[in-house]
């Protein structure tokens, strides 16, 4: 295909962003200037939840990672530099590098165990974890106990003692804008996206070639690295640590900021951050008086306020206030420039043997799914796979593409076995693949879902795309995704957000998807389920041109007409086993397919 320029109208303008760091820069630089010191104080103390609340962004709203445990990070880092400082006079700038390697490498040996638990058990597990951190730092007779550390000393700057709040709001606010900075490129690259990709499932991001335990703990220890900044800072700033700021009341107030400000959005954990403290002080102040009585009274309206938010705003207020933001409303034209073409799959020649099924079966417990199938796939082939419901094809889908593996049996790709292989390992030989029930992410454009199929076709690391050094790379991925997005035929919707597509339009995205992995084989589970008939027309067709091009295809479809004009052959299965197998025309005469399949009727 020719590789041109594509343009698109977009809903966003990309110049809405060019004011954006000169005023952060500008509100840094004058703020402390022009506030009274309490309030700078303030802002310090926002600017250091900000922080932890970044990187509890980065593990639970974009990885879909709870955790209760953050607290415990910054309280390793902030009683590691404190102890060092005051037992034996380490300088602060000696202990920052090995603050964060300590916390790196207790989150590292913490995701080893705490990531392996999934569901509910995750985040019991953090929360488990935060307590015993809290009491070991009460127990602890060197680290002063309960009473904690006192004496730590201040932080020296290009030859200044950082005494006053200001000075700290300067050096706080330069690296909370440089840690949004950093995520922010972060997640817009291809490492990024991956993150982003966890939230749709392990199967799925496995299946687009996404090592999910490595960017799982990768997440874990970024945010586990930003919670211990902000532990180093707190120790040095304050100049006094104790267990309770590093307690599991922290930590689910941490949770709490991100709900409140976005989880999703780097900006929401600054919001959050800023509106909890600040709710927080006025709170403290006022709340003793109305109630007559001293307590923690800010305690009940917090638990008041979430339920509220997550009533109304449910994904927090950074989006609903973006919602009528006026920057937002701009249109403007979002441009994919030519790149370097990635690199391709060295393509068989039409005929070739491709897949090959040998007696593949696959049990779960008593009930036997997929019982000892055979069949084989020539390049250039589309063959439909056809069963009633509860068949067992889709079992026979994800055996091939290694979601599932096999009880027993052979599946071959090009001659080598793959049944033993894991997804990333299978789609890397060449078979890319749909879900019968879409999985995409829905707030991520459809330029960016696509994106992800290209994941394993070039490598960018994490510390690359966080100090922008991967922009030819980010260039080549974009452009192979808007190339297969026109190749689908959804140029038009590249720009818009997975979830505001039709069902159909989704099914199709997926496809584009499975397209940038650059397959060999295509697996297609009932992609068009929910097409309206012109779209059906403009999938055969494209699956049709795919075919002249020497793309394979294993297609399931319910759809009778589209199989049958579209397929060279068919595997009619039924109670797991292979039922028929022949030209569309022979399957449509098989007195045992239409008595299985049609339930006899002619
Ligand atoms: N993970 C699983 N654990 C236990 N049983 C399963 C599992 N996955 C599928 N099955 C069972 O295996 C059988 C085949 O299911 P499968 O989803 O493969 O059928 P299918 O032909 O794709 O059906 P449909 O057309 O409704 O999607 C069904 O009885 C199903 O309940």
């Amino acid at each position: 295909m020719k590789v041109e320029t594509l343009v698109v109208p977009a809903a966003t303008a990309p110049a809405r962003r060019r004011w954006g760091l000169p005023l952060a820069l500008l509100l840094i630089a004058v703020l402390p200037l022009l506030l009274p010191q309490f309030q700078v104080t303030l802002f310090n103390y926002i600017g250091l939840s900000s922080l932890v609340c970044m990187g509890l962004v980065l593990l639970t709203g974009i990885g879909g990672l709870t955790s209760f445990g953050q607290a415990a990070f910054v309280g390793i880092a902030a009683y590691l530099s404190a102890w060092l400082g005051t037992a034996y006079g380490v300088s602060p700038w000696l202990t920052l590098p090995l603050a964060l390697i300590v916390t790196a490498l207790t989150a590292w040996s913490g995701s080893l165990l705490t990531l392996r638990l999934s569901g509910h058990y995750l985040p019991l597990g953090t929360l488990a974890w935060g307590i015993s951190v809290y009491y070991l730092f009460g127990n602890l007779e060197f680290l002063g106990g309960h009473g904690g550390l006192s004496g730590i000393p201040s932080l020296e700057l290009f030859g200044f003692e950082l005494r006053e709040p200001s000075s700290w709001f300067w050096l706080i606010w330069s690296i909370v804008l440089l840690s949004v900075l950093a995520i922010r490129h972060l997640l817009d690259s291809r490492p990024g996206r991956a993150i982003r990709a966890l939230k749709g499932g392990v199967v799925m991001a496995e299946s687009c070639g996404v090592d999910t335990r490595h960017y799982k703990t990768a997440i874990f220890i970024l945010a586990a690295l930003l919670a211990a900044l902000s532990g180093w800072l707190y120790a040095h700033m304050q100049r006094f640590v104790n267990p309770t700021p590093f307690g599991i009341h922290a930590g689910i107030e941490y949770l709490f900021m991100i709900v409140v400000g976005g989880a999703g959005y780097v900006w929401g954990a600054l919001l959050g951050a800023a509106l909890i403290t600040l709710l927080k002080t006025q709170l403290q102040d006022w709340l003793p008086l109305l109630f007559g009585q001293s307590g923690n009274f800010e305690g009940i309206v917090f638990g008041v306020l979430i339920i509220v938010v997550l009533l109304c705003a449910r994904d927090g207020l950074w989006p609903a206030l973006c919602r009528w933001w006026p920057w937002r409303r701009a249109a403007g034209i979002t441009v994919v420039p030519p790149a370097e073409p990635l690199p391709l799959q060295p393509k068989p020649a039409r005929g070739e043997p491709l897949l090959d099924v040998a007696a593949a079966r696959k049990e779960f417990g008593g009930l036997v799914a997929v019982r000892d199938m055979d069949f084989r796939i020539a390049a250039g082939e589309i063959v439909g796979l056809l069963g009633p419901n509860g068949a067992g094809k889709s079992t026979m889908f994800n055996l091939i593409s290694g979601v599932l593996d096999a009880t027993s049996g052979e599946i071959r790709f090009r001659g080598e076995r793959i049944d033993q292989l894991p997804s990333r390992e299978i789609l890397a030989r060449g078979i890319g693949r749909t879900f019968q029930h879409v999985r995409l992410i829905p707030e991520m454009s459809v330029l960016e879902n696509v994106a992800i199929g290209a994941h394993s076709r070039l490598q960018v690391g994490i510390g690359a795309a966080m100090l922008r050094l991967d922009r030819e790379a980010e260039a080549r991925l974009r452009h192979e995704a808007a190339r297969q997005i026109e190749r689908v035929g959804l140029a038009e919707d590249m720009h818009r957000p997975a979830g505001s597509l039709s069902l159909g339009q989704q099914r199709i995205v997926e496809i584009a998807r499975a397209l940038a992995t650059d397959p060999l084989l295509l697996l297609l589970d009932e992609p068009a389920a929910g097409l309206r008939h012109l779209e059906k027309q403009a999938l055969a067709e494209v699956l049709d041109r795919l075919r002249g091009e020497g793309m394979s295809v294993l297609i399931v479809e319910h759809d009778m007409d589209f199989v049958m004009n579209l397929v060279d052959r068919l595997v009619v299965m039924e109670f797991g086993q292979k039922l028929a197998e022949g030209l569309p025309l022979e399957i449509q005469n098989n007195p045992a397919v239409l008595e299985a399949y049609l339930g006899g009727v002619e």
